[in-house]
Parts: C-alpha cells; structure tokens; sequence
C-alpha cells in the first residue's frame, strides 16, 4: 500500500546509476506509481530524463551518495551500475536502509576479484583459470603461468572497458596500459583469465523474489571487444546444460540474497557450462526481454524489489537485439535511419537519449520477435545497420 508520486506517502526508488537499463527500471516503476530519483555522474543521463529528479554526483564519493540518501529517504537504493562507493552502501544498510539487491552484492560484484574468488573458491563453481596481478611483473609472472593467449581485465569495470585479449608476451605491456586507462576507479589491479574457447555464451537472467527464484529462458549474446553486439531469446540449450546452468545460478544468487533480478553470465564449452561474472541487476543482453517476455528483466526487477508476486514469467515470441554504437566522440550529433529502422516487421527500436558519443558508447538499440531466433536477429541487425550517427563536429 502506497501513495502517489511526490506526496507523503509515495513509495520511493533511488537509482544509483542512469543509463540505458536505469531508464527501463525507471518507466517500469511509474508504472507501478512509484516515485523515481535518478542519480549519476553527469548530466541529462537516459534515467534522468525519465525520472522524477535527478542528482549529478561522483559515484565513488561516498559523503556525496549518504548526503542523498539521507536528504532523500528512497524506500529502496537501487544500483545501476558497478562503480559507486559500495562501503557507504554497506553502511546505509546497516542503518536500516534497503539496498538492492544487497549492499554486499553490489560491494562484491563491484570488482572482479571479489566475486571471483567467491564464486571458484567458496563456492567452487567452475570457471576459466584465473590470477590476479597489480604490476606489469606480475602480470608476466600470471601470463606465463596460465599461457596464451589469455584475457586481461581491469578489476573495475564494465562493458569491455580496458579489456583485451593478449596473446604473446610481446603484446603484455600494450595490454597492460590499456588496463590501466580503461578501469574505473583508481586502483591498478587486473585480473587475468585463461582465454575459453566457448561454444557459446548466454545470460540466464535469475528472479529472487517474494515468490522464490525464477529463471528467464536462456539469451545467447556475441560479444565484440569485450561489450555486447547482439543478443537472441531463447538460446538453445540441451537439458543437461540447462540444468547445470539454473543450479550455478541458483547457488550464486542464494549466496548472494536479496530481492531483483541477476544476469548470470555462464559460457558454455564442449566439456560443460563455466561461470564467468554476474551483475546483481538488469543486464544489457537482457534488453531483448522487452520484445519476448511478458515482463521485461526491468518490469521484473521492480517488482521482485517492491515485494509483488511472480507468479510466472511467459516467453512471448523468439526475439533478438542489436546495438548501435558511436565512433567518435561529440555532443553534437543526430541520430538517422529511424524510419528505415521500424519499417522492418516486428520491430521496435529504444534511442537511449545520452547527451555525448564516444568511440564505443552503445546510444540505441534494436529488438525484433519473429517466429525463429535466425530470422528474429537478421530483423535486428538490418534495423541496427539502418541507424546512423550524424557527427555534427
Ligand atoms: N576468459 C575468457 N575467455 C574467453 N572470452 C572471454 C573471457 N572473459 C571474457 N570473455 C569475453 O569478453 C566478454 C566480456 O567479458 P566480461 O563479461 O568479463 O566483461 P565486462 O566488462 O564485465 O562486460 P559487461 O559489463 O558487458 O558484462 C565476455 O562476454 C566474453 O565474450
Ligand atoms: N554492461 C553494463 C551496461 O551495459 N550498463 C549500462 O550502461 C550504462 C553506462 O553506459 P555509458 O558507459 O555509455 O555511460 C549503465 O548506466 C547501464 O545502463
Ligand atoms: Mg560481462
């Protein structure tokens, strides 16, 4: 039971984070009546412009989030992205404020190594051989260890940045300083994967709600650089490998608690599925949701956060989507192609509204339903290869 948005009684979600997957959880909760307030380091981000009100602040300053918080009182802290102060998270929580899923969630999925370590070592899941390095020396000394090529991340990051794959000791240094400009927070450290030679990789997205935990049909993605090009639902999966896939799921997010929806990243190889990192929230290849389930991974996050039943989730159609990315970096731009875009059938676009490109930045996407998953992704990519970025400069 609640009031309208913006009286005494509304109920309130803060948004820590305000891209692309923000904006969805925001228009998902207005649904539902909910007051909004979006939060993120610059200005104009999707989520704000869609929110009730919004607040630009560094992420990582910790006074600068509890200074909102406590002006604010939301009844849920949501967070969007990795990179946020999560020891100000943890104490908040501690205070009595709700934070979804849980402060330690976000705290342990905030790095690579935190999760990591919990998923192969306490809980022993399988995953690619992994070592973690803090200088160029030890990095050699990891490189060595796992061999060639292997896979070289920043701890703190996400969508590919400063990821790359090495593949001859010649390359390390060059992988090295990529990692180290493309992390997000300040720390140095890396971590360094055995590179996995997959069949296939798929998110599960995985409910925790008042109605116990459900698993969304499998979505297969191709990733590029690191970040996601196209995403399809369902993936096809043999039973065994759905099995092994849901229990790995069901035992991280056990672990991990709390009320929301996860993106369980798993690959799946020839001798079984491996666990490869989640986020404790919507997850982009997750956006094909809009096109084939009845909820969405964002209409299913506010609810499982809000305490609403999930009685069941029905996939409505196969469906795929495809990015749009800049190549450049301005503020002065259009978007084009939208006509040719949705004069493809059974298809929509979401035009993310981010106020600058830059070499890489995902700014919209693509979704198409058609009765097979071939037919669902040649729809996405036609109507993402018809949008264009116009740079003004
Ligand atoms: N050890 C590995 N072997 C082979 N490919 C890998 C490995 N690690 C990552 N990749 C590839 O790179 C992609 C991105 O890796 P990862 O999910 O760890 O990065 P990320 O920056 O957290 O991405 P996102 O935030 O989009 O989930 C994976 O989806 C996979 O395609
Ligand atoms: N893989 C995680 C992911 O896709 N996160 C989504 O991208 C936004 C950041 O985009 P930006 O870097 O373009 O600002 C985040 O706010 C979130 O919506
Ligand atoms: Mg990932």
């Amino acid at each position: 039971m609640y009031g309208s948005p913006l009286s005494s009684n509304a109920r309130k979600i803060l948004l820590l984070g305000s891209g692309e997957l923000g904006k969805e959880v925001v228009l998902e909760a207005q649904r539902l009546g909910v007051e909004t307030i979006a939060v993120d380091r610059y200005d104009h981000a999707p989520a704000m412009q869609v929110a009730h009100r919004s607040y630009t602040i560094d992420m990582l300053d910790g006074a600068a989030i509890r200074r909102i918080i406590e002006q604010e009182r939301p009844d849920f802290i949501v967070p969007e992205i990795e990179a946020i102060a999560t020891e100000t998270l943890q104490e908040l929580e501690k205070e009595g404020h709700r934070v979804i899923p849980t402060a330690r969630a976000a705290r342990l999925t905030m790095d690579r190594e935190g999760i990591r370590r919990l998923a192969a070592e306490t809980l022993e899941l399988p995953t690619a051989p992994y070592r973690f390095a803090d200088t160029l020396d030890e990095l050699l000394q990891a490189a060595g260890e796992l061999g060639y090529p292997c896979v070289i991340k920043p701890i703190m990051s996400s969508s590919g940045k400063g990821q790359s794959v090495c593949r001859s000791e010649a390359e390390l240094e060059a992988c090295w300083n990529y990692a180290m400009e493309g992390g997000r927070a300040k720390k140095q450290r890396i971590i360094v994967e055995g590179f996995i030679t997959f069949e296939s990789e798929i998110t599960l997205l995985t409910v925790r709600s008042v109605s116990g935990t459900s698993f969304c049909p499998p979505i297969g993605h191709v990733q590029k650089d690191g970040d996601y090009i196209e995403s399809w639902q369902p993936h096809e999966m043999t039973a065994q490998q759905i099995g092994e896939a849901e229990e790995m799921a069901q035992r991280i997010t056990d672990e991990l608690g709390g009320y929301g929806i996860y993106g369980v990243e798993l690959f799946i190889t020839k001798d079984g599925v491996l666990f490869s990192e989640i986020s404790p929230r919507p997850h982009d290849t997750g956006m094909v949701t809009m096109a084939t389930q009845d909820l969405s991974e964002f209409a299913l996050h506010v609810r499982a956060i809000l305490a609403f039943p999930i009685p069941a989730i029905r996939l409505l159609t196969p469906g795929a989507s495809h990015t749009l990315k800049a190549d450049r970096e301005t503020s002065s731009f259009r978007i084009g192609g939208i006509e040719e875009a949705l004069s493809v059938p059974n298809t929509q676009i979401r035009v993310f509204g981010k106020p600058e490109t830059k070499v890489g930045r995902r700014m919209a996407v693509a979704l198409s339903s058609a009765a097979d998953i071939g037919q669902a992704r040649e729809s996405a990519r036609i109507a993402a290869e018809a949008l264009y970025i116009e740079y003004d400069n």
